[in-house]
């Protein structure tokens, strides 16, 4: 568990942790000879030799005060190590996260990596400050009073000699018991976490079907599995703690038992054998409070490995001389793509298309076809399987991440936005723009509208993730982020859900201005589609089936033609200006995504 912690706070910090080690071990060391100096000073007291306990009793004074010391310094720079290490993790964990894929930041991985940030790294702390001294003084205490009773007693010593593997077996079995009851109490509290937080969100989705009360099944079942690993790990678990305490205390029995046996014999005389016996005692004080840490430091253990995985993840390799891109087409050869872990075929099958520099291409085709899949290889998400995407000539393995981001504007569906005033969120797109150059994003995005009705105006904070603002809203400062950004390429997925006429307008408006630029625009609305200087449709398998304008492509009265048809009888293609309701649901041949 030390390498463990070692490799995941880094080398550079192992100097540190080894001088916290050492000043524990110290600390340790002293507490073991305080308990051993106990035997000289009661031997001759329970002697009535009062004059012969002196020089002892000087001793066990220095040596107290001695640990005493030891304990504060090693406590102090168990709590510095600690908030240090976290500081140190911190770093590291943010480092490693700029360099990792982006793709990698989809699914669960930041709700995990948010939990494992805070959890996970006060746990780290708490190792320092809390846990590892007691563990090592449950080793080296009692080994120092062990070493020090042959000097006693060989055969009481030789005794607790062999004691120490047996404890150390028992100690196992009992932490592996209480073990697997943990973990399953772990796996129903997070269940049972997930549900109540799901059934809190899902609300008005819940009660939109008339689900009112509180009989959400999945949460009914989570809290009685919950109820039911609970009592089952009170069963277990008392056991499994009690079994380790009775085994310590049985140490202890047996050596006083064997000592009185000594004591009968006359090997040793009574006072001796008291003062020993003492020493017994407290040889076990240490090893019980080990048996105490064993589900913390099992967390622990946890979270280490968990951090370790996040910190051995593959960077996004990039180019030992990265080239510069020579213009800003983009190009999609040959693509294959499959998501890790993903079975069956892969979502882009043999893609080949070409966005000329300076154009605009719509992507069109079915739910789940692939056309988000697209946007994020060529922002490089995740590299392809084979074929290759290439931007200004150059395949984007080639040129620095760097460079590609620079290269690069996207408005994507999923548009984050910072606690921040809705100015300091558009000033992301480039920060060193003037408050006029932010302005005038805001007001080409149709943002000024929104700032209008904002209580404080420009000074409005949109609330994490940009809750004050509805999702047309945030795509519209989405929007002003690009056109600040002012990058020769732009990849714009016009998300369905943001289509209200303001919307509509501001996107209309935004795409105008951006007219120079390489558009790859997946697209949604009518006029983006007539527009687009080439139509690329995508199957749901994946591959291009078709590639021209409008009127080619209904002129082949192909995939694009029938899709048109179906959109313009059911009047899901959106007219501009046309008030009709949004397009609705994915059917399995829209268009639309
Ligand atoms: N991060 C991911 N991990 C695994 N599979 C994914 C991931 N993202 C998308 N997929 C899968 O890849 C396929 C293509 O998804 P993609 O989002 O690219 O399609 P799309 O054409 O943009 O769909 P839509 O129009 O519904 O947004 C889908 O089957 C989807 O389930």
């Amino acid at each position: 568990m030390i390498r463990q912690l070692l490799r995941v706070v880094g080398d550079d910090y192992r100097a540190p942790i080894h001088r916290f080690l050492t000043s524990v071990v110290c600390y340790a060391v002293l507490q073991g000879v305080t308990f051993v100096l106990l035997v000289p000073v009661l031997r001759p007291l329970l002697r009535g030799d009062v004059a012969g306990a002196w020089p002892w009793l000087g001793a066990l004074a220095v040596a107290t005060a001695a640990t005493v010391v030891a304990y504060y310094v090693q406590s102090l720079q168990g709590f510095r190590v600690g908030l240090e290490a976290a500081n140190q993790l911190y770093h590291r964990i943010g480092d490693h996260l700029a360099t990792l894929p982006l793709g990698w930041f989809s699914g669960g991985r930041v709700g995990r990596m948010a939990k494992l940030a805070s959890s996970g790294v006060r746990e780290i702390t708490g190792l320092f400050a809390h846990q590892l001294q007691p563990l090592l003084s449950g080793i080296v205490t009692p080994l120092t009073v062990v070493l020090a009773m042959f000097l006693f007693d060989w055969r009481l010593a030789t005794a607790m000699l062999v004691a120490a593997p047996v404890l150390y077996l028992v100690h196992r079995w009992s932490v592996g018991m209480v073990a697997r009851a943990d973990q399953a109490m772990d796996e129903a509290v997070a269940e049972a976490n997930d549900r109540i937080v799901e059934f809190a969100r899902f609300q008005p989705t819940l009660r939109a079907f008339g689900r009112v009360g509180a009989d959400h099944a999945a949460l009914e079942e989570a809290m009685r599995t919950q109820d039911r690993v609970a009592r089952r790990y009170a069963r277990r678990m008392a056991p499994g703690k009690a079994v380790f305490t009775v085994a310590v205390q049985l140490a202890v029995a047996v050596a006083v038992v064997f000592g009185a046996d000594l004591a009968l014999g006359g090997a040793v005389d009574v006072a001796e054998l008291i003062a020993l016996l003492v020493l017994v005692v407290r040889f076990a004080e240490p090893i019980v409070e080990v048996g105490e840490l064993g589900s913390v430091l099992r967390s622990t253990r946890a979270s280490l490995e968990r951090m370790d995985e996040v910190l051995s993840t593959p960077p996004l390799p990039e180019p030992a001389q990265p080239l510069q891109p020579k213009g800003s087409d983009i190009e999609l050869a040959d693509v294959r793509f499959s998501y890790e872990g993903a079975a069956g075929r892969p979502v882009l099958d043999g893609v080949s298309f070409r966005v000329p520099a300076g154009t605009m291409t719509a992507l069109v085709g079915p739910s789940g076809s692939g056309k988000t899949t697209v946007t994020r290889l060529i922002a490089r998400f995740w590299d392809v399987d084979s074929g290759s995407v290439r931007v200004g000539g150059v395949d984007v393995r080639e040129l620095g991440s760097e460079s590609l981001v620079a290269q690069l504007a996207m408005v994507f569906q999923d548009v984050y936005l910072f606690d921040a005033t809705i100015a300091e969120n558009i000033r992301v797109g480039r920060p060193a723009a003037t408050d006029d150059e932010v302005r005038e994003a805001a007001r080409l995005a149709g943002v000024d509208e929104i700032v209008h009705r904002l209580p404080q105006g420009w000074d409005t904070r949109v609330g994490e993730g940009g809750a004050a603002l509805s999702g047309g809203e945030r795509q519209r400062v989405s929007l002003a982020r690009a056109i600040l950004k002012d990058a020769p390429i732009v990849l714009l997925d016009e998300a369905t859900a943001a289509l209200d006429p303001q919307n509509e307008a501001a996107v209309q408006q935004a795409l105008g201005r951006m007219a120079d630029r390489t558009m790859l625009v997946i697209a949604h609305r009518l006029q983006t589609v007539v527009a687009a200087d080439q139509i690329v449709v995508l199957d749901s398998r994946g591959r291009v089936a078709e590639v021209g304008t409008h009127d080619e492509l209904l002129a082949r009265d192909g995939q694009y033609a029938a899709f048109w048809r179906e959109r313009s009888r059911a009047g899901t293609w959106r007219l501009r200006g046309d008030r009709s309701p949004s397009p609705v649901g994915g059917g399995s041949v829209t268009p639309v995504a």
